[in-house]
């Protein structure tokens, strides 16, 4: 299981290793700056023949060191190296000081903040074949100087970078462990108080980071500025270096969803056991708007049937019915005209999870559906919630059914959503990040599910579930998982239903919204470019026959 770091948890199990006595900082410097020239050749396997120009950017700190160690490990390979440093070497930590001493016998090291330097010796940077970002890492802590708009040398590292990527040939900019003006923590970029910032951040086109990613990495604009993310093994790993710092799921770990391939637990609950019947694997009920609204409900409730619950019916209004019926064959259709009557349907105490919200409307009949679905019951007895779309924008609007939340239910709001029903916590990442760790998706996604007391699955191409107990993971459609096209209408809704229906399979209502978001974008990759909704459900055969469900 991919666990993803802050920057105070890679701190710790670095500073735990070093003071074990088993490793040194500067080994785990030497083994870093390795893992980097070895990521460039094996990007690019052409560098590995021939001499070529490289240009390092070295920082004050043990990232300016790393990019010391490759200066001098691509100027043994043959390469012609010019280095560049940002700080005062008298001031370096330990371990940056001796490799920029290191490099000192072997090549110059100019001043990049110094006042002769040109904007002609700037432009030879882009001439270089490689260019390589050691001037902040994990250290940062506010906004990079790179970020003044006077100084010009490091402005235009970030609007020419812009330039450069997308192109056929971009430049080779490699970042080391991230770069330079990200927070490592929330995947955003460290501006001054103002707000101000290069128009466009820069992005290596390859990013190189070691042990663990970090959240940043795959939060926000993290991916955007990384491009490409490689994770370098320095030894660390598996060590109980790490078990002292890194936390259980239980105790405030974040974690990127991973496959259920990988997850004996999930594998054995998609799987249907032999023998059963089509209660055994559940009912789920999704409520509908009315007639001309009802494609959103209908989306999630094939979402629900494809991913296995064995029963799904529609509950939507008499005068629905009719349309309804002309669109749906597998899935049922009962008449649920209010509050009332969904507390007689949910007398039955098979129906497992109720889904409400997509397409639903948001006046007094829904607010009374949503009433009776949080609280017709006792609480033990209660059907388990999936609340999207329109049910999110009536909890926002009544303190009295939000307070009525409970552990069985599950909250898929998207940004605009999120900041209707938390509009504080959603502030607090509106306002620019000026120091790290900087307030990040992940700690917004966590507050807002102890809040709630329920799990909330704040959607994006970075989609963060959390649970009230800290629990949290990471559902990330980036790097190779890139799937933009799921970007479009009705998708959601379609999310919605795959939870509703994993739910009624028994899953937790955490695991349900884990799986189904990665089932999501798996569907979303299955079909490619010009997916529309309705293909997403239908992409769940193949998806499972990969998986060998
Ligand atoms: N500690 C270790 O054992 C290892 C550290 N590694 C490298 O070390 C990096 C972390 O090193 P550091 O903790 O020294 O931090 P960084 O080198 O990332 O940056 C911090 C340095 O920059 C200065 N700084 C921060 N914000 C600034 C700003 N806005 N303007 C000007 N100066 C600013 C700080 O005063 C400090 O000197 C990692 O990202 C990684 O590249 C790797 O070598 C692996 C091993
Ligand atoms: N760039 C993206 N890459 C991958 N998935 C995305 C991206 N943008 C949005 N999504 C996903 O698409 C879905 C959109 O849902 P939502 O905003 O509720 O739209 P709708 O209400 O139209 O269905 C969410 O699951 C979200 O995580
Ligand atoms: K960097």
């Amino acid at each position: 299981m991919t666990e993803l770091l802050t920057s105070a948890q890679m701190r710790a199990i670095e500073a735990a290793a070093i003071a074990s006595g088993q490793v040194t900082g500067l080994e785990l410097m030497e083994r870093a700056g390795r893992g980097v020239v070895e990521a460039i050749f094996a990007e690019w396997p052409e560098l590995r023949a021939g001499s070529f120009r490289a240009v390092v950017l070295c920082g004050p700190g043990n990232n300016g060191g790393d990019g010391f160690v490759v200066a001098r490990l691509l100027k043994e390979w043959g390469w012609e190296v010019e280095v560049f440093l940002y700080g005062d070497p008298e001031r370096m930590p330990p371990d940056a000081r001796v490799n920029y001493e290191r490099w000192v016998g072997m090549g110059e090291v100019r001043d990049i903040s110094a006042k002769d330097f040109s904007r002609d010796d700037f432009d030879r940077f882009w001439q270089a074949d490689l260019v390589v970002d050691a001037l902040f890492g994990i250290g940062l802590a506010r906004p990079a100087p790179l970020l003044e708009p006077h100084n010009y040398v490091l402005h235009r590292l970030f609007n020419d970078s812009l330039w450069w990527v997308g192109k056929q040939d971009p430049a080779k900019i490699v970042a080391i462990d991230q770069p330079s003006g990200m927070c490592a923590d929330s995947g955003r970029e460290l501006r001054d108080a103002n707000g101000e910032g290069p128009d466009e951040p820069y992005a290596a086109y390859l990013t190189v980071t070691f042990h663990r990613p970090k959240v940043g990495h795959f939060l926000e604009d993290g991916p955007r500025f990384c491009t490409k993310l490689k994770v370098v093994d320095i030894g660390l790993a598996g060590s109980k270096f790490e078990d002292c710092v890194t936390s259980h799921p239980l105790r405030n770990g974040t974690y990127l969803t991973r496959s259920p391939e990988a997850d004996f637990e999930a594998m054995q609950r998609l799987r249907r056991a032999e023998g059963g019947h089509k209660y055994t694997h559940g009912h789920a009920f999704i409520l509908s708007g009315p007639s001309g609204r009802g494609g959103a409900a209908r989306l999630a409730a094939r979402g629900a049937l494809r991913v296995g619950a064995g029963l799904v019916t529609v509950g939507c209004p008499a005068e629905a019915l009719v349309e309804n019926a002309a669109r749906l064959d597998a899935v049922m259709l009962r008449v649920v005209e209010d509050g009332a009557a969904l507390d007689a349907v949910l007398e039955d105490g098979r129906i497992g999870v109720v889904c409400l919200g997509p397409g639903l409307g948001t006046g007094a009949r829904e607010a009374g559906l949503v009433a009776a679905a949080l609280g017709a019951r006792g609480a033990e007895r209660a059907a388990s919630l999936v609340l999207d779309a329109d049910a999110l924008t009536i909890l926002s609007r009544e303190a009295g059914l939000f307070g009525a939340l409970h552990g069985r239910c599950v909250l898929t709001p998207h940004g605009g959503e999120f900041a209707r029903l938390f509009p504080d916590i959603a502030e607090k990442l509106a306002v620019p990040a000026t120091k790290g760790p900087a307030y990040s998706k992940v700690d917004a996604t966590r507050e807002a599910a102890a809040r709630a007391g329920c799990v909330v699955l704040f959607k994006g191409a970075d989609t963060v579930i959390a649970a009230p107990d800290g629990r949290c993971a990471v559902n990330s459609a980036h790097y190779e998982r890139a799937a933009p096209w799921l970007a479009t209408a009705g998708s959601g809704d379609v999310l919605a239903g795959f939870i509703a229906g994993l739910m009624a399979r028994g899953f937790s209502p955490f695991d349900a919204a884990c799986t189904g978001a990665w089932l999501h974008v798996e569907c979303a990759r299955e079909f490619g470019p010009g997916l529309i909704a309705e293909d997403l459900p239908e992409m769940l055969p193949a998806v499972f026959r990969r998986l060998g469900v």
